[in-house]
């Protein structure tokens, strides 16, 4: 008997290839070059202020307009998204010596074919972590909002027989960074809007939630995200996203946060907002402890729970995907993203992550595998890049090579104690990251 389960493969990040790849931005040299070919990128003092955060981590000096916007930003805002290079070794020995964090070996530049991307300034070898990122903005998924810390999305101890107590902070320092949200949040009665986030499914709507109030708190310009590239949306996608607006801003406009403070909020920035979040969001998985390769690391997520949270990063949003990366992102205690090389890296190699959830996938094979299995994974991608999947996958039982033979794409390539990586191989470029289904005998 043949069975298939048909699910959607969920993605680190939903991809979009679209007009954006003509509009690049590069930031080397300490300068802003800005190529407009088919629109205007507005230079927002954010984007000015992250330039600066590159320039700073390069050791120059800052121009005057720069070091106006850094004393604008240099509290709350501009360090949300500063990154360190926390364990590559230091190239000389002066250096390992400064008081500062060394600077992350990266420069973000133009691809040929992807847009931006990153791109190694130095080697880097196989295990170094190349920099660290904080959050610009995160959120808890519904379904974790009691166990993990509101603001760092740290698992919080529980204590047994006690009662959720709502959103709680896992220490004092949290609890004093989350006011550029919470003393906003506090005010409104969120809900119809959680409602209506959990009904439907919607996870990005809590992040445009919170970059509201840390906008109307003054913690961040309005216009924040509006470096990373948008996704482009339909009609259609546009009038769904109305539902969630007006929701948002009921909730605003009746805890009396007037327009002074809310002027921001209009349709208009919601959907760009969202546009942005749909092509830039992580979704976080915590994996305590340090993991080599991405083997081991689908491993450690198959141990943890579903995602704690989900969360929009600034440098970690100009990496491009390619199935067979270069560099991985793990969460290990909380939202701060860590960049480790996966193999060794030279000067001025591209730097890519894989966008494709593993665990995701592994975590559904897990639950609809029940017996004796051929296991077809179809991925169907469009992008350049060569792509290979591999997957992991622990179904406590052993299959013969000899059921992979009708399916010449995907083969078990390595057993590890009772695992099993399956390798998917495609030469075919697709419209869209889709999996298919899982085809079961
Ligand atoms: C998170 S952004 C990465 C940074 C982006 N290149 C930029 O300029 O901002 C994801 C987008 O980059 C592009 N991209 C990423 N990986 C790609 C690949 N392997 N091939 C082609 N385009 C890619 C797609 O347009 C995708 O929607």
């Amino acid at each position: 008997m043949s069975q298939n389960h048909g699910t959607e493969i969920r993605l680190k990040r939903v991809t979009w290839f679209g007009p954006w790849e003509s509009t690049a931005m590069a930031l080397s040299n300490g300068a802003i070059y800005m190529k407009r070919r088919l629109f205007t990128v507005k230079l927002s003092p954010m984007a000015i202020s992250f330039h600066l955060c590159l320039q700073r981590s390069n050791n120059m000096r800052m121009s005057p307009v720069a070091s106006r916007f850094g004393a604008l930003y240099n509290s709350n805002a501009f360090v949300l998204f500063s990154s360190t290079a926390d364990t590559v070794t230091p190239p000389n020995k002066n250096e390992s010596l400064s008081s500062e964090p060394s600077p992350p070996p990266i420069r973000v530049a133009l691809t040929e074919s992807a847009g931006r991307g990153v791109f190694a300034t130095r080697r880097i070898g196989a295990g170094d972590t190349i920099h660290t990122a904080k959050p610009i903005v995160s959120y808890p998924s519904l379904s974790a909002i009691n166990t993990v810390c509101y603001s760092c999305l740290k698992k919080m101890k529980t204590v047994p027989g006690s009662q959720p107590q709502g959103s709680s902070f896992c220490c004092e320092n949290c609890r004093e960074s989350s006011k550029v949200f919470y003393d906003v949040e506090k005010k409104a009665d969120w809900l119809a809007f959680d409602d209506y986030c959990r009904t439907q499914g919607l996870k990005y709507p809590l992040l445009v939630k919170r970059l509201a109030c840390m906008v109307i708190s003054g913690a961040a310009p309005a216009g924040i995200l509006d470096i990373l590239q948008p996704a482009s949306l339909t009609q259609e996608m546009i009038l769904k996203m109305e539902e969630g607006f007006q929701l948002l801003r009921n909730a605003l406009v009746r805890a009396n946060i007037g327009d002074e403070h809310a002027s921001f909020l209009t349709k208009q920035w919601y959907t760009d907002v969202l546009a942005r979040i749909r092509i830039n969001a992580f979704r976080i998985e915590l994996a305590a402890g340090v993991y080599e390769d991405l083997l081991s690391l689908a491993s450690a997520s198959i141990e943890a729970e579903a995602a704690v949270g989900n969360a929009i990063y600034m440098l970690p949003s100009f990496y491009n995907h390619d199935c067979d990366p270069n560099t991985h992102i793990v969460w290990i205690e909380n939202a701060d993203a860590k960049l480790k090389a996966l193999r060794d890296i030279d000067e001025g190699e591209e730097l890519r992550i894989c966008y494709i959830d593993v665990s995701a996938i592994v975590r559904d094979a897990c639950r609809v595998i029940k017996g004796p299995i051929i296991l077809t994974l179809k991925i169907k991608l469009k992008s350049l890049c060569v792509c290979t999947a591999s997957i992991l996958v622990n179904v406590g039982r052993w299959f013969s090579m000899a059921q992979t033979s009708n399916y010449p794409n995907c083969r078990w390539k390595q057993r590890r104690g009772n695992r099993m990586l399956v390798e998917y191989r495609s030469s075919n470029l697709h419209v869209n990251y889709t999996l298919l289904g899982w085809k079961i005998r």
